[in-house]
This record gives structure tokens, C-alpha cells and sequence, in this order.
């Protein structure tokens, strides 16, 4: 029997339920986008303008969910996408994340600003596909270069690095309840930084207002410009993608700098409230990339038929944000590897009901967007 905390049908069901047991500090994190939020909203809304249109009397007795990223199968197009600070969700914090994407066979993302070690999130989650570094880039240039090159040789797959965030969006939330990282909680990355002291005193300040964007402020370096590509390629070997774009234009600049992978986001709605859902941004954006490098996207991933619709529409994978907290706060390890599977069976079923046994059978066809007209008979 299921615990009553991996009872439930949908991830859409979890947040409220995390709602009740985080405090409202970290929940109020978690779950903000900035400002009016309406790209956050706008995330979830994108998914349901767009139309599945079924393809009938197709053999779907066997249906296959895997893809190839970077050369690896990977159980179904879905990342768990990177996310700071998860020991706040629970005490395995992203040990268990990683243990459970490794164990539902898909790749994690593990965040610059995690809380624990990134060593040891890469080793708990050995058994699975491939893993991603993401980056944030300190003013601190040598300190960056040690923390790509200790990404490298723990076992990371590939480096993502965030470009939507000069500094953090506005989140009303983290403002109103002075937002500090808990006391017994490190950003286990950064304590090789000259200046960590300081920052562990911003992070968990006295000073009003969100302690994080006030450490973000201080220490990321805002004067990226597109030949931090070129360098980043001489520090390490690994495949780079570039995560936060959302017009056509930086998707193809991004390629001509060296980008080995397109990620079309825009934070969760984190960082410029108003900036288009990722949905609607990405067709564009394919089209601009023209296959020269995989299209992943994230922002509003909830359901089987959202992967479905995102693929169709030109991306080779889709990541997922809130939900994997929203499980890892209800049951750890366990409630990840839940809000996954049941992310899995509604894709299984769905591509069943398309008459799609496998993933390359999805097509643009198949989706009717906002703009399209539904089909007429064209024979
Ligand atoms: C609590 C939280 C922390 C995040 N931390 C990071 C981060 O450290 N680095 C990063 O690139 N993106 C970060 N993101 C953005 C996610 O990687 C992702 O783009 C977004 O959450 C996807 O949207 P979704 O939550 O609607 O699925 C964070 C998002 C949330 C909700
Ligand atoms: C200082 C941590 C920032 C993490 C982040 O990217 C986010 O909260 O969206």
C-alpha cells in the first residue's frame, strides 16, 4: 500500500500539499515567480492553447518512451531541471533527487546552488544516464574555473549554463518574508570562494529584504557578454548549453559562439516577469537552431500530453522544476521517484492514444497551435 503522502493522480495535485508542511519561507521561494507573475502563469496556461490531434489504427501494443541525449538513452524526453537549495524541501535535500532521476532512468541538472556537495549529488546518482552542471558565473573568474574543471572530473556529463540571470528577478515573496538560506544549511559549492565567509553572513543575513538576491547582486558576474563561450570552451571538454533563452535571434547567436545545446526558458517565470512562455517561444527558436544542436525547454511541464505537445512543437527533451520539490518535500527520494513515474505512464498512455509507438512518430501535425487553423480536408 502506498503511503498516503504517494497517493496521489496528478503532479497538480502536490503543491498545495507542500504548501502545508514547508515553512512558508521556503515554500514562498519555491513557488514565486517575479513580480505580477504572469510568465509564471503564463508557463502552465501555454500548455493547454494547444491542441493533440490523434493518428488512428496504428500499432501502439508496444509503445516506446526512450530518447538519445548527448548519446545516452534516457528512459523518456524529461529532466529534472536545476533547482537551488533542495535540503530545504527535505534533509536528503538533492541526494534524493538525484537517487530517483538515476533510478526512473533520466538525467538531473544539478544547480550551482545546491546544498549539498557536487561530487556527491554526481555519485548518488551514478546509476543513471547522465548528469548536467549548471552554472552560475561569480565575478570571481578562477574560482569559476576550479568549480567547472571539479564538475568535469566528478563525473558531469555536460555544463549549463544560466543566462537569464544577471541578477535575480523580483520575487515579492522572498521580499515580504526576508528570505534566508536556514542556518544548519550551506551552499556547499561556493565554500571554496575567497569570499565565502561573507557570503554565508549575506546569505543568511540580518539585512531586510531576500538575503539571496542581495548575495546574487553581490557576487554574479552581470558583464557576460558571448565570448565568455569561447573561454568556458577552453576550461573544459564538456558539451555546453545554454539555458534561459527565448528569442530566435540569441538561440542562433548562442550556436555561433559554440553553444552545444539550446535551452528555451525563462526561469519559471523567475526572472523577467512578462517574457513569453517557453511553449510559445519555442517553435521560433527551433526553427532557428534547424537541428545544428538539441532544443530542450522547461516552464510549466505538469503532464504526459505537456511533453508530447513541447516535442512536437521542436524540442528533443523537456525539463521539470516545482513538482520534484513539491514530492521531495511530501517523501523524499520516494516522492520524486513518484511524481516521475506518474510524469512517465501519462506520456506512455498518451503517445498510445496518438497512435505514436515512439517518440520520432510525433510530429508538428499533430498539434494545433494558437495560431494554426484546425485541419480541413486538404486530400
Ligand atoms: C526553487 C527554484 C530554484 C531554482 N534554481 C535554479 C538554479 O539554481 N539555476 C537555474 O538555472 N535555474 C533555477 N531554477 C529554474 C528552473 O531550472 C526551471 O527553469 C524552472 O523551474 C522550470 O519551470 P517549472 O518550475 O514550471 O517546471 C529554479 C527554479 C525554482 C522553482
Ligand atoms: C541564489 C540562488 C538562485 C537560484 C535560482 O536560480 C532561482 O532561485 O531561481
Amino acid at each position: 500500500m502506498p503511503s498516503n503522502e504517494l497517493a496521489f493522480q496528478n503532479v497538480g495535485e502536490l503543491r498545495p500539499r507542500a504548501e502545508k508542511i514547508l515553512p512558508k519561507q521556503a515554500f514562498g521561494y519555491y513557488v514565486s515567480g517575479s513580480e505580477s507573475e504572469s510568465t509564471l502563469r503564463d508557463n502552465e496556461e501555454s500548455f493547454k492553447r494547444y491542441r493533440l490531434v490523434p493518428r488512428l489504427m496504428v500499432d501502439v501494443s508496444k509503445v516506446d518512451t526512450t530518447v538519445k541525449l548527448l548519446g545516452k538513452e534516457i528512459a523518456f524526453p524529461l529532466l529534472v531541471a536545476p533547482m537551488a537549495m533542495q535540503r530545504m524541501a527535505h534533509p536528503d535535500g538533492e541526494l534524493a533527487t538525484s537517487r530517483a532521476a538515476a533510478a526512473e532512468g533520466i538525467p538531473m541538472v544539478q544547480s550551482t546552488m545546491g546544498t549539498v556537495e557536487l561530487a556527491e549529488v554526481r555519485e548518488a546518482g551514478a546509476a543513471g544516464p547522465l548528469m548536467m552542471f549548471q552554472l552560475y558565473v561569480f565575478k570571481e573568474r578562477d574560482f569559476v574555473k576550479q568549480l567547472i574543471q571539479h564538475a568535469e572530473r566528478s563525473g558531469y556529463d555536460a555544463i549549463v549554463v544560466t543566462v537569464d540571470a544577471p541578477f535575480l528577478g523580483k520575487r515579492e515573496a522572498d521580499e515580504r518574508y526576508g528570505f534566508k538560506l536556514p542556518e544548519h544549511l550551506r551552499l556547499e559549492n561556493l565554500t571554496g570562494l575567497a569570499e565565502a565567509a561573507r557570503m554565508e553572513r549575506k546569505v543568511h543575513s540580518e539585512e531586510k529584504g531576500s538575503g539571496i538576491a542581495l548575495h546574487f547582486a553581490d557576487h554574479i558576474d552581470s558583464s557576460l557578454t558571448w565570448d565568455f563561450l569561447p573561454w568556458l570552451h577552453t576550461v573544459t571538454s564538456l558539451p555546453i548549453f545554454l539555458k534561459g533563452v527565448l528569442s530566435p535571434e540569441d538561440a542562433h547567436m548562442g550556436v555561433q559562439a559554440g553553444a552545444d545545446g539550446i535551452i528555451v526558458s525563462n526561469h519559471g517565470g523567475r526572472q523577467l516577469d512578462f517574457a513569453p512562455a517557453a511553449l510559445d517561444a519555442l517553435p521560433g527558436i527551433a526553427a532557428a537552431v534547424g537541428k545544428r544542436v538539441p532544443v530542450l525547454m522547461d516552464g510549466g511541464v505538469r503532464r504526459g500530453t505537456d511533453i508530447i505537445k513541447a516535442l512536437a512543437m521542436g524540442a528533443d527533451a523537456v525539463l521539470i522544476g516545482r513538482p520534484i520539490l513539491w514530492g521531495l518535500a511530501l517523501a523524499g527520494e520516494e516522492g520524486v521517484r513518484k511524481v516521475l513515474e506518474t510524469i512517465r505512464k501519462e506520456l506512455r498512455l498518451s503517445m498510445a492514444l496518438m497512435g505514436c509507438p515512439s517518440i520520432r512518430h510525433l510530429h508538428r501535425s499533430m498539434v494545433i497551435a494558437p495560431w494554426d487553423q484546425y485541419p480541413n480536408a486538404r486530400l
